[in-house]
């Protein structure tokens, strides 16, 4: 008898199922009640992936070299942080697995270099983005300058009016406070 590769996938970790929503969501918000939720993530819902029912959402992680993007995955996917510095060579991903009420959803996040010569391959994954996360260094304004360039590059390769989008802010311990 053949064994099953589905079965041999470990449970999702436990902080990473939602099974109820926070109070200041209203009941009509909530995914249980699917015909007043927000249209968008009802489409997403609903859309096969053809992965076996598995729902997947593609996050793209741009912004400047050395701003932290890498750090901030993996303290995100890991809780680990490393002081080292190791550049990424064009992309790297992380999949991330969540159950909210009920429902096996993936975050797949792609973590792309932020140095010049490696920014054609990178922007080769930027396609099918549903969420784009622009990162800067709070400690250097230049790298918020540069956030405008790295979305208007993301965004040209994915449809702008259905995206998420997010700018974060990293390196606040090395902000001094005036
Ligand atoms: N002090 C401090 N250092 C950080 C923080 N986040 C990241 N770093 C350090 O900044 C350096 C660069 O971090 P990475 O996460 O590799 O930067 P990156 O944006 O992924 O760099 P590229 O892959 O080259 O684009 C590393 O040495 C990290 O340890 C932070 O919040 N505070």
């Amino acid at each position: 008898m053949k064994s099953n590769p589905k079965h041999m996938v470990p449970p999702v970790s436990r902080d990473r199922i939602i099974s109820r929503f926070p109070k200041w969501y209203t009941p009509e918000a909530c995914l249980q009640f699917k015909d007043h939720f927000h249209a968008q993530l009802r489409t997403a819902c609903q859309q096969s992936t053809g992965t076996a029912g598995m729902k997947i959402s593609k996050v793209v992680v741009v912004g400047d070299v050395y701003v932290g993007k890498t750090s901030l995955i993996h303290r995100f996917c890991k809780d680990h942080f490393e002081r080292d510095y190791k550049a990424t060579i064009g992309v790297d991903f992380e999949i991330e697995r969540f159950e909210i009420v009920g429902i096996p959803y993936h975050l797949q996040i792609w973590d792309t270099a932020g140095q010049e010569k490696f920014k054609c391959i990178a922007s080769a994954y930027y396609r099918g983005a549903e969420v784009i996360i622009t990162v800067f260094n709070l400690a250097d304004i230049q790298t918020l300058d540069h956030t405008k360039q790295w979305l208007e590059d993301a965004l040209r390769e994915n449809e702008p009016n259905s995206i998420f989008i997010f700018l974060v802010g990293t390196k606040k311990d090395l902000v001094v406070s005036k």
